[in-house]
Formats: structure tokens, C-alpha cells, sequence
């Protein structure tokens, strides 16, 4: 049974757990140089990487690791060789959640882990619902920028006392994603033939969940300038921006977030403009089969990218 994070234990348990892995891994994949995290639906990532080369660990057998609780998250980290350049990585098949009752240490203790191997850039994937009309159902946004609701509350994972060795106390985060990558991205999708418009430039909100929106946080979030909306990622970021790794955020656009009101309604009949109930209310098993059908487009990507790095 590895030993339970406490907020005040953990920053023993990095070592811990980074000293874990180094030691049942060959010195080549002990060092990886990219991180990846699967959203939901999109674990298949895991197969970028070489069968053969593959090592994997359960969250439950390393140090300091909760669990993965929400369907769609497998719930083990998998060590391998990427891509023709052979890259060293290391993907989270499956991520955290604030939502799941863990606080943001827990949620983002594995970026620590991955900085203390050696990883120089993640690459951060999720599901998110669209709040603007020309993000369809199906496209992928390349994160340019985010909106933290919790944040403004003073959830933020790099509260409480700061870990010198890992950062400032204070971090900038208005350069958060990296440009190189994003232009990267684009190229690669490029390469593969995207169809023009469906990757593009986004601004991810960031919501705890696990409830989606009502109609009057969509339109609030809207208000924002924000593009999509999630319930994670953004947590990463932050610390990852905190220690210094190089990041690029990926969102799979899963399902259009609700309407104020049906737009076909006749504002004279009171009885079509009061039923909302027109739009299907989206649903998780709805997100994750649209992530399984995206799949081979976000692992192409992914790997395209890989190589350009
Ligand atoms: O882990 P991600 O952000 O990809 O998953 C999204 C947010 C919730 O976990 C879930 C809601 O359907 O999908
Ligand atoms: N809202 C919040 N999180 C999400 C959504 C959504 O519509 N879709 C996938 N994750």
C-alpha cells in the first residue's frame, strides 16, 4: 500500500515517488523529455507508443498517487519511446480531478514527479464543451490562453507554502503557452491534412464540475471571452508553468455547451420561448465516445508534433 498524500506530506513524497519510478525503469525511459495527460475519452494516446518499449505503473502502486475515479481515465502512467525520433516520454492515462473530492496538490502532484525525471514539455489534453458557434462538435482547440473560475476564489494549486525548488512564489502566467508549440500544432495538422478550421486558437475556461453549466453560467462564461469550458487541465498548467516546463494544451471539443433559449423560438408564442428543453442535455458517456471517435486524429497529432520538437 503506498503511502496516502496529505497536503504537508507531499512534498517529501516527490522524491519518494520520482525515485520509485527512476528505479524499475532502463536509464532510457527514466528520463523522459515529454509528458503527456489523456483526457477523457482520449487514453488511446497511449498507444503512440511502441508496445515493445512499454513500461506501465499503476496509480495505486506509486508513491503518493490517488486514484483515477471517472470512467474514461484508466488510471496508470505509461513510460515509452515516441514517434520516429524515438522521443522519451511518459503518459498519464487517465488524470485527476477537483471534482472528485481530491484538492489541487493531489491533482497535480504528478507534474512534480514528471519535472524531478526530466520532462522539458507537456502537452495537456481534455474534453471541453464549446461556447461559441464556430467551435463545432469534433474540432480541436490548440489553448492559447485560460480563464480559472476557482482561481478568482483563490483555489489555485500553488497555494499554501511555496516549493522554492520547484519555483517562485509568485508566477507569471500571461506567457503560459508556449507559441513554438502552438505554431507546431498548426503545422502538424497542416501535415496531416486537417480539414482547414477545424484546429483552432482557444480560450479554455477552467470549471470545478462535476456539474455542467446552467443556461446562465454558459452565457456568463461566454461573457468572458473564454471558448470552451472544462473541468481540468488548467491545474496542471499552473504548476507546470510554476516549475518551468514548456506546455501545450490540446481540448477536444466534445459537445456544444447549452443555449439561452431555443434559437428557432418565436419571441410573440410565450410557450416555445419558456421551453428550454429542445437541446439534449450533453452527458459524459457522450463525451467520451466522441473522444474514442477523435482518437486517431488526436494521436496522429500528437505524435506529429512529437516529431517536430
Ligand atoms: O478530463 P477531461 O477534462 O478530459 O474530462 C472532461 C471534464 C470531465 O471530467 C468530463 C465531463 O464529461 O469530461
Ligand atoms: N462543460 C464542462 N466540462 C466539459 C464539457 C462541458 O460542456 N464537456 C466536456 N467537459
Amino acid at each position: 500500500m503506498p503511502p496516502q498524500v496529505s497536503t504537508d506530506e507531499t512534498d517529501e513524497l516527490f522524491t519518494v515517488a520520482a525515485d520509485y519510478l527512476r528505479k524499475r525503469l532502463t536509464p532510457e525511459l527514466s528520463q523522459p523529455k515529454v509528458a503527456i495527460i489523456c483526457g477523457s475519452g482520449l487514453g488511446g494516446l497511449v498507444d503512440t507508443i511502441e508496445e515493445t518499449d512499454k513500461v506501465e505503473f499503476s496509480y495505486e502502486e506509486i508513491p503518493g498517487f490517488v486514484s483515477s475515479t471517472v470512467p474514461g481515465h484508466a488510471g496508470k502512467l505509461a513510460f515509452g519511446l515516441l514517434g520516429k525520433n524515438k522521443m522519451p516520454t511518459v503518459l498519464m492515462v487517465g488524470r485527476f480531478h477537483f471534482y472528485e473530492g481530491y484538492n489541487l496538490k493531489q491533482i497535480t502532484f504528478p507534474i512534480r514527479i514528471f519535472k524531478l525525471l526530466g520532462v522539458e514539455t507537456l502537452i495537456v489534453t481534455g474534453a471541453a464543451g464549446s461556447l461559441r458557434e464556430e467551435f463545432e462538435t469534433g474540432d480541436i482547440g490548440v489553448l492559447s490562453d485560460h480563464i480559472s473560475i476557482p482561481g478568482f476564489c483563490g483555489v489555485n494549486p500553488l497555494s499554501g507554502p511555496n516549493l522554492p525548488a520547484f519555483g517562485p512564489r509568485f508566477t507569471a502566467l500571461s506567457d503560459t503557452y508556449d507559441y513554438e508549440l502552438r505554431v507546431k500544432a498548426f503545422k502538424a495538422a497542416q501535415k496531416l491534412n486537417f480539414t482547414p478550421g477545424s484546429i483552432k486558437e482557444s480560450i479554455y475556461c477552467f470549471a470545478g464540475g462535476p456539474t455542467y453549466e446552467t443556461r446562465a453560467e454558459a452565457r456568463f462564461l461566454k461573457s468572458t471571452g473564454g471558448d470552451v469550458v472544462g473541468m481540468s487541465t488548467v491545474p496542471e498548467i499552473i504548476v507546470a508553468k510554476h516549475c518551468g516546463i514548456k506546455i501545450l494544451g490540446l481540448i477536444l471539443v466534445t459537445n456544444k455547451v447549452v443555449e439561452k433559449k431555443p434559437k428557432s423560438a418565436d419571441p410573440m408564442n410565450y410557450q416555445q420561448m419558456m421551453n428550454y428543453q429542445d437541446q439534449e442535455p450533453v452527458n459524459h458517456e457522450e463525451v467520451i465516445a466522441l473522444g474514442v471517435s477523435k482518437a486517431k486524429d488526436m494521436k496522429n497529432l500528437v505524435k506529429t508534433i512529437i516529431e517536430l520538437i
